[in-house]
């Protein structure tokens, strides 16, 4: 009999799981996920934005506009950063980031530092914000690659 040939691609499979871990996000504009892969193609850790640990989902703000202390903004960690703090394995040095929104300057002196040097995102929504420009400029700087993840439109669902 001959294997599966409608089997998920590599791509598929890591840009699903950084989607799925996306679902997880409470914020109600904006959900992000973001999947972290070595080299030979082992998941090393995911994340997703949501405040930090203590600080309940409850009580801090969701909202986007307003006071800058009543506004999400100055409490979030994003999925990327929260993917590289969930790792415990020691170094995620030549790791691929798969993440479902281009990451923001700060995501990137993180991505950086913590020697990942391939980034696969998905949507580019803020491409033309300061964040994202200075974001694409550390990274290309820092020889850290980026491509965009190319939608096959498979749908690819799961029944819980
Ligand atoms: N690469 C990114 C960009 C943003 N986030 C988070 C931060 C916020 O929770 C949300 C963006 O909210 P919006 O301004 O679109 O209402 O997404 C992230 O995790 N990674
Ligand atoms: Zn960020």
């Amino acid at each position: 009999m001959p294997k599966r040939a409608d089997y998920i691609s590599w791509d598929e499979y890591f840009m699903g799981v950084a989607m799925l871990s996306g679902m997880r996000s409470k914020d109600p504009n904006t959900q992000v996920g973001a999947c972290i892969v070595s080299s030979d193609n082992k998941i090393l850790s995911m994340g997703y934005n949501g405040f930090p640990i203590g600080c309940s989902d409850d009580d801090f703000p969701w909202e986007r506009e307003g006071e800058a202390l009543d506004t999400k903004y100055l409490y979030t960690t994003h999925s990327e950063l929260n993917a590289i703090l969930n790792y415990r394995g020691g170094s995620l040095d030549g790791a691929t980031l798969y993440v479902s929104l281009f990451p923001c300057n700060e995501c990137a002196k993180a991505i950086i530092q913590a020697g990942i040097k391939q980034i696969v995102y998905d949507c580019d929504k803020y491409a033309d914000t300061a964040s994202v420009l200075a974001s694409k400029r550390m990274l290309t700087t820092a020889g850290v690659k980026f491509r965009k993840y190319e939608r096959t439109g498979r749908k690819i669902s799961l029944e819980l």
